[in-house]
């Protein structure tokens, strides 16, 4: 299995279970998407702004929710293997992608993960584990969350000055070896780390060691 990334900006994402996956699964793309969340009952846990619809839809009514709301991605996250099986084989036939909460292993194309994600400004880092510990992917999660933090920042300033840089003209190899050295530089690393430092000036300085003065 390979990752790929998917922009759900103005797609709807419908959810059906509203048990702490589904929840789980709400907050997660309520990030950019619209989000549905269809189940008899909701867990006692945030849905983000998704919209909750009480019904508990069997296979054909689940079917008519996928060619009602044209999601482009369907979760399936009832207790009910079954039904997500049903759910599962309406989202492929009406185009969607599925993501079935309840099974690991092999997958059909359209059939995807669902990562622990980190983001941090333009920054997003991905980890699975093949469906083998959900657990570990969490936790790796939170130990990248907590050793670089800052990523998002240093992200954007090096975009910016790679910017600046081709715009003087500088040569794409020159610019990399610039831009690599700033991404690896422990002074960078250490300003990103510490409370008030200028992260811009400190990237800019080793940048300006590789191409002549910046500034
Ligand atoms: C990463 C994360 C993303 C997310 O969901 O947002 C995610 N599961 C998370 C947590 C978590 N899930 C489970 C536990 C309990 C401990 C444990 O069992 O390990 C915990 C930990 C906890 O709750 O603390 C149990 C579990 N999960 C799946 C099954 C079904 C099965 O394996 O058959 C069962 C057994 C159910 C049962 O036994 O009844 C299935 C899937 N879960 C996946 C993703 C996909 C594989 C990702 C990978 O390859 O690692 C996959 C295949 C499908 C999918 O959902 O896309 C999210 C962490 C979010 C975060 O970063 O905080
Ligand atoms: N992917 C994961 O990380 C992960 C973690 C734990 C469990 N699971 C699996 O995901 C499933 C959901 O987990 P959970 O802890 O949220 O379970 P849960 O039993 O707490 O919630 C299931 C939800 O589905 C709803 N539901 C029942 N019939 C429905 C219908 N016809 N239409 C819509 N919703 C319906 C229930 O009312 C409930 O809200 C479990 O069956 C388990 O196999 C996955």
């Amino acid at each position: 299995m390979l990752p790929l990334m998917h922009d759900f900006t103005d797609e709807t994402v419908l959810v059906f279970g509203g048990g702490p996956v589904g929840a789980r699964k709400a907050r997660r793309f309520d990030r950019e998407a619209d989000v549905i969340v269809v189940s008899p009952d909701f867990a006692d846990r945030g849905f983000g702004d998704a919209e909750r619809v009480r019904a508990a839809p069997d296979a054909a009514a689940a079917a008519d929710w996928i060619e009602r709301t044209r999601p482009a991605l369907v979760v399936a996250a009832t207790d009910d293997a079954a039904l997500n099986e049903a759910i599962a084989d309406g989202a492929r036939e009406r185009g969607a992608l599925v993501n079935r909460t309840d099974v690991d292993g092999d997958r059909e194309v359209g059939s995807v993960v669902v990562p622990a994600t980190v983001r941090d400004g333009p920054v997003t880092v991905a980890v699975a584990t093949g469906g083998t510990s959900p657990a570990l992917s969490k936790h790796l999660r939170e130990r990248f969350e907590t050793e670089f933090a800052g990523v998002g920042e240093l992200a954007a300033v090096t975009g910016e000055l790679r910017t600046e840089l081709k715009a003087r003209g500088v040569s794409p190899t020159e610019r990399r070896d610039a831009i690599r050295a700033a991404v690896r530089s422990h002074r960078v690393w250490k300003a990103l780390d510490s409370p008030g430092s200028n992260t811009r000036q400190v990237v800019t300085d080793v940048i300006d060691e590789h191409t002549g003065d910046l500034s």
